[in-house]
């Protein structure tokens, strides 16, 4: 029944006299502002799209994990500024303890490995789709959660991790119908930074902070970006080095300014050459401007956007080598992706692909009179022990 037919019954069980049914709800059915119901059909769609995560993650051999969506506030505690602990959706339990609705999945997965300490054999390949929330206020209208498939490794310090991880994405892609002309996935590694930074002897304390600032770059103006890295003591021939690096899309010029040797090169060449490998040498471009939002980055980072259209950020990820040590256990080197569930959607409507997913019924069973109930629910009942969705059909729909 709907809930203004609940709301409208006069006491017993029965609704009310449609008289009243005209009323408008008491309570506002709609869900809390920047969240989303899934009614059948966009749960249909819903389901598809998990379901292409779990394959690709099946065809990887990731073992699928999961976790509480509330999580200890302390989790996400940093200090770089990002815009994610910024926003976080924080809250004092009724037991005094300060908890939050996960802004994303890291965390969790870095909480459980080193709970799981030597119990389990490196490496580890864990997915999961899980919700994600953020408190923003409202005047942007931005959605408040959305769901996240991630794909993280554990214990593989070598790059044939982020290859593994980017063959996921692709696998992705391809199998919703997305080409590479459609979508590219731009990587960089934020040892490109680190060594602009060492060449003008920037102290470390500053390396995440400047990555948050210049993950800004395209959506801030220059100029905003140049004053934010000047605030945080930057000299301006500093900040004038690392907007220059940073607008580098070739590989080669990079070496040319980093000279050769240099780790994030090596890095980023031996990434091109296994792309060849796994053939999908298309989709990737090498771009130095990509750093990604997140804190605890330390290498390669990455991010897939569609090339027409506002080049939104569909997937990002990358390398995260001491995170663990920020919660006070020894490193082991990780890297991972997260995939939201809303702007891949958005892109497939674009697209014209939209899967058509029609309610999936075998069989229908009508009693043609009140006799026939019985019979028709055996009926029913052998057609469901055989594996088949049957709709037991009523002889008179509720008339609302
Ligand atoms: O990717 C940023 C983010 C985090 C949580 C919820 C939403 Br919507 N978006």
């Amino acid at each position: 029944a709907s809930p203004t037919a609940a709301l409208a019954t006069d006491g017993d069980s029965s609704p009310a006299s449609s008289a009243s049914m005209a009323q408008p709800a008491v309570v506002d059915v709609n869900p809390p502002r920047g969240t989303r119901d899934f009614p059948p059909e966009e749960m249909r769609l819903r389901s598809w799209l998990f379901d292409n995560f779990r394959e690709v993650s099946r065809s990887m051999a990731f073992e699928e994990v999961d976790f509480p969506v509330l999580e200890s506030e302390a989790l996400f505690i940093r200090k770089a500024g990002e815009e994610i602990t910024q926003q976080l959706y924080n809250f004092e339990d009724k037991g005094g303890r300060r908890v939050v609705l996960r802004p994303e999945i890291t965390p969790s997965l870095a909480r459980l490995v080193i709970k799981q300490g030597k119990s389990v054999s490196l490496p580890l390949k864990w997915f999961t789709i899980g919700q994600c929330w953020r408190y923003e206020r409202m005047t942007r209208g931005r959605r408040r959660e959305h769901y996240q498939w991630n794909m993280d490794i554990f214990g593989m310090p070598k790059v044939r991790a982020e290859a593994e991880l980017i063959q996921a994405i692709v696998l992705l892609f391809e199998r919703l119908g997305i080409t590479s002309s459609d979508v590219g996935i731009r990587l960089s590694s934020r040892k490109v930074l680190q060594a602009v930074l060492d060449m003008y002897s920037v102290p470390q304390h500053l390396f995440t902070q400047v990555c948050v600032i210049v993950d800004k770059l395209g959506k801030l103006s220059r100029e905003e970006i140049e004053k934010e890295l000047i605030s945080t003591g930057l000299s301006s021939e500093a900040v004038q080095g690392i907007i220059e690096v940073l607008s580098l899309k070739s590989l080669s010029k990079l070496e040319e300014v980093l000279g050769s040797g240099v780790e994030a090169v090596a890095d980023l060449k031996k990434l091109f050459s296994l792309a060849e490998q796994y053939g999908y040498a298309d989709w990737i471009c090498f771009d130095a401007s990509v750093v990604r939002g997140l804190a605890y980055y330390t290498g390669i980072v990455f991010e897939a956007f569609d090339r027409e259209g506002e080049l939104r950020a569909i997937c990002g990820g990358g390398r995260y080598d001491r995170l663990l040590s920020t919660f006070g256990t020894e490193d082991v080197p990780a890297c991972g992706f997260g995939f939201g569930d809303a702007v891949i959607v958005e892109l497939l409507k674009e697209k014209g692909l939209l899967p058509d997913l029609p309610r999936q019924i075998d069989d229908i069973v009508f009693p043609l009179d009140e006799e026939l109930e019985g019979p028709a629910s055996s009926v029913a009942s052998s057609l469901r022990k055989k594996g088949r969705s049957v709709d037991l059909v009523e002889d008179k729909r509720l008339k609302w």
